[in-house]
Parts: structure tokens; sequence; C-alpha cells
């Protein structure tokens, strides 16, 4: 079989299993037109694998027969995606055209008119986008959503949400996570070919394009800066969600700890992983560890929730502590660091594991959930090697968990000079500061159980 049809082959045997699943549920695959509408067959496992092959296949077909002209545009275009997107999504074109006939759609002039825009500028932007299959140009200069575009939906009329700006990303964590990046892409992007050269001149490209010496979470604290808080909450709050509750449940192995024992969740935000791990084990204390800035925040999510009793009795609590400091709580069961070793450099990192194994006692476990960096080719130190299909990239290339990391590496990188770590990174992260790599419990995302070595 000659590769490209070895790649053809995996994209075919995975549509007709594809398509079974949604046939035994009685549905069909949703076209590329259908408005994306979530489904319990989005979890479904045997949908997730495909879709995944499927991309990956076809993504690395693609990559293979691309002539000089679509290799450039592969290799430079990406600037101009998030551009347009950044564009589009401030102007909130997909809920303008949510308002719109779906099937005929909205003349660009339509839209520039409630958007504000010149609709010159906007027709070639959306022309753009509906190239790379975002939007459906139905007729000329006639936009309609399309199943890619309609993911950045932000849930609410287009008057109430330039009635109220600030919230216009509440309950829509997609929309919120896109607008974040292409904003924070936008601007501080282009300082990492700078700081690349000098890494020493600053902490992270961020602070140059910011012009400042804080932390990129201590600045979003800062006042001035509300509107991107509340945005960066909700995208962190959203994309959490995103991550299965078993992810966070079985990493900590609740059912073998004692009652009354103590989980701390360190940089925890309002709390969104104990809140699964409460509900799973309420036999357990909790201590959420964050700053000042989300000690507000966490009190609303908790006494708003249907935990709400577990925080007022103070089974569950809020701590200001920054993870820099010497640990308060000593000897705890377990503390947890779910998305925030990433968001630092080895150096920094290394600081906050010290500060946790400063605390700990002999039995003190130390959980540690992070996107996993997936090299692309077989890695031995991966529990579940192999993972894709020959002849595809070893982590799905754009696919798979991996794509995402290797995605959110750059970003780490230019705003907090973070880093997506690979099991071999961690471990010896871990050790550095006086940690054993226990055991991987391999997921969404990768979660490192240690114990003081
Ligand atoms: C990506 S969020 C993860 C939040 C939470 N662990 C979760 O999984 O939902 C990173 C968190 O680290 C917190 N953080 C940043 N700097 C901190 C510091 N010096 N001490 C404690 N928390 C900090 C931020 O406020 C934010 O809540």
């Amino acid at each position: 079989m000659g590769h490209l049809t070895e790649l053809a082959e995996l994209i075919l045997s995975s549509a007709k299993a594809l398509e079974a699943v949604y046939d035994d549920a009685g549905k069909s695959v949703p076209t590329l037109d259908d408005l994306f509408c979530p489904s319990p067959l989005d979890s479904d496992p045997a949908v997730q694998t495909e879709s995944m092959t499927i991309v990956a296949a076809a993504n690395q077909i693609m990559h293979t027969v691309a002539n000089p002209l679509t290799a450039l545009q592969l290799a430079a275009g990406g600037l101009n995606l998030t551009t347009a997107w950044s564009i589009v999504q401030e102007a909130n074109v997909p809920d303008i055209l949510l308002e719109a006939d779906a099937q005929k759609g909205l003349h660009v002039k339509d839209i520039a008119s409630i958007c504000g825009l010149e609709q010159d500028h906007l027709a070639r932007l959306l022309r753009f986008l509906a190239s790379r299959h975002f939007f459906k140009e139905v007729s000329p200069h006639v936009f309609a959503n399309n199943r890619l575009s309609s993911f950045f939906l932000k849930h609410k009329s287009v008057s109430e949400i330039k009635a109220d700006p600030q919230s216009r990303y509440d309950n829509a964590p997609l929309a919120g996570i896109l607008g974040m990046m292409a904003n924070d892409g936008l601007e501080v992007a282009p300082h990492l070919k700078d700081w690349v050269k000098s890494p020493q001149s600053a902490e992270a490209a961020f602070n140059i394009a910011k012009k400042t010496d804080q932390d990129y979470w201590a600045w979003l604290g800062a006042p001035g800066n509300e509107d991107r808080a509340r945005q960066v909450a909700t995208a962190m709050a959203g994309g959490a969600a995103h991550f299965p509750r078993e992810n966070v449940t079985n990493a900590i192995d609740g059912a073998n700890l004692k009652p009354g024992s103590i989980v701390v969740d360190v940089g925890g935000g309002q709390g969104g992983a104990t809140m699964m791990l409460y509900k799973k084990y309420p036999h357990l204390k909790y201590i959420i560890q964050d700053l000042d800035n989300q000690a507000d925040a966490a009190g609303a999510f908790w006494s708003s929730s249907e935990a709400a009793d577990a925080w007022s009795k103070k089974q569950v609590q809020f701590q200001r502590h920054s993870f820099f400091d010497a640990q308060p709580v000593k000897n705890a069961d377990v503390y947890l660091m779910r998305l925030c070793i990433h968001d630092w450099s080895d150096s920094k990192a290394k600081v906050m594991m010290s500060r946790i194994r400063d605390a700990a006692g002999p039995t003190s476990r130390f959980v540690v959930l992070d996107p996993l960096a997936m090299h692309t080719c077989q890695d031995p130190d991966l529990p579940e090697n192999p993972i894709a299909p020959k002849p595809l990239l070893a982590n799905y290339g754009i696919a798979g968990p991996g794509g995402v990391s290797a995605m959110s590496d750059i970003q780490m990188l230019y705003m907090y000079n973070g880093k997506e770590r690979t099991v071999a990174d961690m471990r010896l992260l871990g050790e550095q500061a006086g940690w054993k790599l226990q055991e991987l419990k391999p997921g969404k995302l990768m979660a490192y159980i240690f114990s003081p070595a």
C-alpha cells in the first residue's frame, strides 16, 4: 500500500467506525453546516478516538501533498487566522449571525452595520475565515455560521453583550479562551522574538509587552485589568471544567483516606478541582489556597453552589497564600496542584515544589495535574506507548492532547516563561525539590503522584 493510501485508509476506517457509533445512537454525524449542539456522544470514547485519527490523518495527508504555495500558507498563515478571529470575535460576528436566518445568512453590509466595522474589511476577513472552514459563504458577501464558528458563540443576545460587555464571556468558556489567546497572542507573542535572543532581559515576553515587572497573575489583580481578569477567570474555569472529573478524583485516591484527612488545593483558584473532589469524597477536609484576588470569587462560587453547606461549616476553606512563601499547612495528606506548575519556569517551579516539600510529612502525597508535553516520535517514558497508529505522528499531531499542549507550550513560554513538561521533565523537577515520582495516572491531564524522597 502506498503511503497516501495508508493515510486515506485510516481516514476511511475511522469514518466508518464514527458513523457506526452515531448510527447505533440513532443519529448522524453532524455536518460542517450544522451548528454545534452539545451531545452526550461528544464525550463518547469511541467518538473521540475515531475523530482524533481522522483529524490527525487528514492533516498529515494534507501536509504530505501540499505544494509550495500551500506550504507557505500553512507556515505563515497563522497570524492572519488569529488576527481575523480576534476581530470578528470582538465584533460579536458569530452572535450576530445567530440572530439571522441560519440558512440564508446575512449580507456583510448588515453585519457591518450592527458591529460597526467597515463592510469591505469585514467581507475580506470573513471570506478568509470561510476559506479555512470557519463560517460559510452562502452567496457572494452573504455569510452564515457553521459548526466551527458556532463553537465560539457567547450564548447571549447581541443587545445583552452590548449592554454589559464585561460579562460577555461569562458562561462561554470557549469564546473566552479564544478571545484571551487572540488578545494575548497578538499583543505579547511578537516580543518572544526578541526575548529568546536575550532571555535575561525580562522574566517573559509578557513583561516586555506590558512594560511591567509583575507576573501575569499579579498583573491580573492590579486596578484597570478587571475586564481581562474576568475573561481569564471564565476561560480558566471553563477550560478546567473540560477536563473529566475522574482525572482529578482518581489522582488523589480519596476513598483510601480517613475521614477528616486534609487536602490542600495549592493555587486552586476558586476551587474547581476541589469541588470535583468534595463531591466524590465528602469525608475529607479541603483548603483552597490562592492569591488575595481569588478570595471573593471563591466565596461567591462556593456559597452559591450545591456545596454551600460545606463552605459555611468550613469543611472547605479558602486561605490566602502565595505558593512561593512557606507552606502554612504542615503534614497534609494531599497537596494538589492542578494547572499551576506549567505557568512557571523551571527555577520558579522548583521553589513551588520545595515549599510544599518543606511542609510535607513522611506520608504526605503531592499530586500534580498538568498537560503533558508529548514528543512527536515514540517516547519510552510514556506508560501508554505507542500512542497513535503508524504512520501518524506518535502524539497525533494537531489532533490529540499532545497537539494542544504543543500549542499551549508556546503560549506558556511567551506569557510566563512557563512550560508544558514531559514525564522526564517533571520527574527531574520533583527530584530537585526532594520528591520521588511514585506513579503516573494518564488522563487529559497527566497526574503525577509524588512522595517525599
Ligand atoms: C491556571 S490557574 C489554575 C487554577 C486551579 N488550580 C484550577 O485547576 O482550576 C493558575 C492559578 O494559580 C494562581 N496563582 C498565580 N500565582 C500564584 C501565587 N504566587 N500563589 C498562589 N496562587 C497563584 C492563579 O491565581 C490561578 O488561580
